[in-house]
């Protein structure tokens, strides 16, 4: 792509930008608009004015005559001095203001993607990164639009004004600030092109920095004592970044003293011809004065414009990563009609289900042909690696399948809206969340209309058998569960940690919040749970769910035999169905596996 088309394609987010500032900070902006245009004309004012000055000091004016320009001149002096102070206060707060809308749209946007392609997309990833930077761009680019306007206002009246004292002198300006404004302009195209590409190394940095600082890593990391191995990895990373930055910092260094040398070279020059000039007699003390500053402020305007358009390119580019988040397509297909998801009442079948990862990874799913049918539990058993959470995924439509369909009583899943889909499943994931929240909290998160209902939260709790232990917490449900955001709860202090089985029965508590889901999905809902705890949650699970679809999955067959049906799952293919009775009798996989656990028991 040329460059003309490049900057041609980033300076259209002007447009968007410019219109989320005003409609987030219109005050902030008006008044800062006012500011701009006063203090665009102040330094020719103030030029003139000393000029004036000067002349009448050295003409020997009469003091009434001298004094209201020397007054207007402190008047000018003092605006010179404040407006950049209520600039500031206003550009600010026009900051926090855009930035706050901004980040909103951002993560909005970041929620409405159905699955989890995007999440596991390092390229997505990288963009969003960048994109989180651009918060504050909208406001930036507003305002620096707007002192560009200022610049521009200023630079037109003192070079008109040098122009008025030596035409040549204020060509020679103009065009030294040329260069300056290209240099700029490639320097801020290469920042941020930078920036893109140590977005995975910056990334990365950031992994090691939060898995040196975190409670749940500290303990492993201090037993296996790779504390140090980590440090330096993530110092390595940030010393490769460094270089980078380094190079580019030493361009800067050198375009930038450049120019600036050739500034003073220009100025230089112009004040030795003056001088000369003034010695003929061509120019008075006041011409001298003004030359002086006109030339200054003219430079200083100049490589203000080039400085604010090379920030506002770089700002634009920035801003325009993060309009390609926003505009995103949902990496899942969402239909534009969706079909109501309907109470399930006969069942879901998957039809030759081909699923991998990506287009380059292996397949995880085979032809997987199943029917899960309504009213009934079904567990889902297999090795390691064999595709069962896989399959929970696809249900929850997570993924799409590569090959092959799912249907809700006969609607291809693909068909209905994700979102009102997955209203109807409950489910405990194997790497469910624990949220650094109140314990409360970590409940109501299973549906969010029991956030303010304790009664709701304390029924689930119960179900799950965890309220006891919550009711002796400090704080009762109001307790954090977390050492790291302890003071948040109110109490005095004190959060608490669960132990992995607590956490897990927390987890079913927010899942039984919605108990009257169509289909209840259990991944290794067990795993953390004592024999007896889960013996009692099995049974639990099948009185509240009595005549409800379910999923079970669990590395502890004992647990499914009551399953009205078993699913043997192998590298991605079904390979047994049928009960527990007729699978033992049957002497396939499923037997193997079952006798083994079975006589591991018995031998205890
Ligand atoms: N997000 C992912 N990206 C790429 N590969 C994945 C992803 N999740 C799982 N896999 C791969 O898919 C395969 C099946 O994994 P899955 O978690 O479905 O197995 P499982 O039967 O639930 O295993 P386990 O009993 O250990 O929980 C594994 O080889 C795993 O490496």
């Amino acid at each position: 792509m040329t460059t003309d088309r490049r900057s041609w394609r980033t300076l259209r987010g002007l447009g968007p930008a410019a219109a989320l500032a005003f409609r987030e900070a219109p005050a902030q902006l008006g008044l800062l608009s006012g500011i701009a245009l006063v203090g665009a004309v102040l330094p020719v004012a103030v030029t003139w004015l000393t000029k004036l000055v000067i002349d009448s000091v050295t003409a020997g004016t009469a003091i009434d005559v001298l004094l209201p320009k020397a007054i207007a001149l402190a008047v000018l002096g003092a605006l010179t001095a404040t407006l950049p102070q209520l600039s500031q206060y206003f550009s600010a707060e026009a900051q926090r203001r855009v930035s706050r809308a901004a980040k909103d749209r951002l993560y909005r946007a970041v929620n409405r993607f159905p699955g989890l392609g995007r999440f596991e997309d390092p390229q997505f990833l990288n963009q969003l990164q960048v994109a989180e930077a651009a918060n504050s761009a909208p406001a930036q680019l507003t305002i620096a639009a707007m002192q560009l306007v200022r610049n521009v206002i200023t630079a037109l009246g003192l070079f008109a004004s040098l122009y008025l004292i030596s035409p040549l002198i204020a060509g020679i300006v103009l065009v030294a600030a040329l260069p300056a404004l290209l240099a700029e302009l490639a320097l801020a195209r290469r920042r941020v092109n930078t920036t893109l590409r140590l977005s995975p190394d910056e990334r990365r940095e950031l992994f090691y920095q939060m898995l040196l600082s975190d409670a749940r890593a500290s303990k492993e990391i201090r037993l296996f004592g790779t504390g140090d191995f980590l440090r330096g990895r993530m110092m390595r990373t940030m010393s490769e970044i460094h270089v980078a930055r380094r190079a580019l910092d030493r361009r800067e260094l050198f375009v930038q003293s450049g120019l600036e040398l050739f500034a003073a070279v220009v100025a230089g020059t112009g004040l030795v011809w003056a001088i000369l000039a003034a010695g003929r007699g061509e120019l008075t003390a006041g011409d001298i004065a003004l030359f002086v500053a006109a030339v200054a402020g003219v430079q200083v305007a100049m490589a203000g414009i080039v400085s604010l358009l090379a920030q506002a390119n770089e700002q634009l580019m920035i801003f325009n990563h993060y309009t390609v988040v926003l505009g995103a397509p949902p990496e899942l297909p969402v239909a534009e009609h969706p079909v109501a998801t309907p109470e399930l009442r006969r069942g879901i079948v998957f039809k030759d289900v081909w699923f991998r990862y990506g287009d380059d990874l292996p397949w995880v799913l085979r032809g997987v042909t199943v029917t899960i049918p309504y009213g009934m539990a079904v567990g889902l058993v297999g090795k390691n690696g064999a595709g069962k959470s896989t399959v929970v995924k696809l249900l929850c439509r997570m993924y799409d399948p590569t090959k092959g369909r799912i249907t809700w009583d006969g609607i291809d899943l693909r068909d209905l809206d994700p979102a009102r889909l997955r209203d109807r499943v409950g489910a405990v994931f194997q790497d469910f969340m624990s949220y650094d929240l109140t314990a409360a909290e970590n409940i109501a998160l299973g549906d969010l209309t029991a956030l303010e209902d304790p009664d709701r939260i304390a029924a689930a709790a119960v179900q799950a058998d965890i309220h006891e232990v919550v009711e002796k917490l400090p704080n009762g449900y109001r307790t954090m569960l977390s050492r790291e955001f302890a003071e948040d709860d109110g109490s005095d202090g004190t959060g608490v940690v669960l132990s992995g089985g607590q956490w897990q029965r927390l987890a079913l508590a927010r899942a039984f919040l919605r108990a009257d889901t169509d289909l209840m999905i259990l991944d290794e809902p067990n795993a953390g749970l004592d024999p007896e705890a889960e013996a009692e949650l099995h049974a639990r699970i099948s009185t509240l769910r009595a005549g409800g679809t379910s999923v079970l999955i669990s590395h502890r067959l004992g647990t499914l035999r009551d399953a009205d049906l078993i699913v043997v799952l192998d590298d991605g293919a079904v390979t047994e169905t049928g009960t527990h009775t007729s699978l033992l009798a049957g002497g396939g996989t499923y037997a193997r596996l079952f006798t083994t656990q079975a006589k591991g028991y018995q031998s205890e």
